[in-house]
């Protein structure tokens, strides 16, 4: 059986106009346009373009975003200082700190410094701690993006069994409260997962965050599983593939998506999503 593709770029588009639909909406009722603080430190060729992706989607929704673009040489006190003069501006409702940061920066102290409110990545533990509880507000973007491709795919997740490899907050741990919330048993796998093939095999959802090309191959994949690859490994010569052999997994799965055009896309607009959100509850 040939898997049917849960395609990024239709659903992410999708979710974009409805986004700017959401947008023109609350320009009718003559309130201000969503805006979105967008910063970057450094100069990680990765990260720019996920920021530059991130600002032209904003564009195209009608979200105003407002960059701070800041040298590699910022310091952790300079960088929670812009956080504080946004978390402060009424006009803004929405912060992204683009990740990952300098070496020299604790990622988490400056997340945590983000007012909860204006918290669009989903990242503070107060966010993370309300979508534990079964009260999400605002929703880390890539499992957010996963379920909705997972929606709007006719995919419920409700009795079935997920498997999740790889552990991170930004992926793999927010899914699977994600998952959970969606009524899936949920196993988590990490590096010291004893059998990982095994419990891949027994999985209805797989969804891959590993961070390695090709790590899960075909054959782990049980006949008629969905898979989610959220992997983007850049190979030398700048192919971009996912944590999972897409020719030998789509043979056995029955819907998969692909790297590029999958999760990466959802990652942006969910991102568009949660600004939205995050405006029509404050302001
Ligand atoms: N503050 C955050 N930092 C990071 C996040 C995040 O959600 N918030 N996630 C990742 C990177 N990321 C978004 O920031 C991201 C990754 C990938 C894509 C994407 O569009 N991927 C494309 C392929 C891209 C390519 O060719 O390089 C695709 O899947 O089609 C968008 C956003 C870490 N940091």
């Amino acid at each position: 059986m040939a898997a049917q593709l849960i395609d990024g770029k239709t659903i992410s588009e999708a979710l974009l106009n409805r986004v700017k639909a959401g947008v023109d909406a609350r320009l009718a009722e003559g309130r201000r346009a969503p805006a979105l603080a967008v910063v970057l430190v450094g100069n990680n060729p990765a990260s720019e373009i996920y920021v530059r992706n991130k600002k032209r989607s904003c564009e195209k929704v009608g979200i105003r975003s407002v960059a701070f673009d800041l040298p590699a040489s910022t310091t952790q006190a300079e960088l929670l200082a812009i956080v504080d003069q946004v978390n402060a501006d009424p006009e803004i409702d929405g912060i992204l700190v683009q990740l990952p940061l300098p070496a020299h920066i604790d990622a988490d102290a400056v997340i945590e410094r983000i007012d909860p409110k204006k918290d669009v990545d989903g990242f503070h533990p107060y966010n993370i701690g309300r979508l534990a509880l079964k009260m999400p507000l605002l929703r880390p973007c890539t499992p957010r993006g996963v379920m909705t491709m997972l929606e709007m795919s006719g995919i419920d997740p409700k009795g079935k069994h997920a498997v999740i490899i790889g552990a991170s907050n930004i992926v793999g741990r927010p899914m699977a409260l994600e998952l959970l919330l969606a009524r899936a048993t949920v196993t988590v796998c990490h590096s010291a997962t004893a059998d990982l093939a095994a419990e891949v095999r027994r999985a209805d959802i797989v969804v891959a965050a590993v961070g390695k090309p090709g790590f899960v191959p075909g054959d782990w994949i049980k006949e008629g599983a969905v898979v989610v690859d959220v992997g983007i490994n850049r190979l030398p010569d700048g192919k971009v593939v996912g944590d999972v052999d897409f020719a030998a997994a789509s043979e056995r799965a029955s819907w998969i998506t692909p790297v590029p055009g999958g999760v990466g896309l959802m990652t942006v607009a969910t991102l568009l999503q949660n600004t939205l959100d995050s405006a029509n509850l404050h302001a």
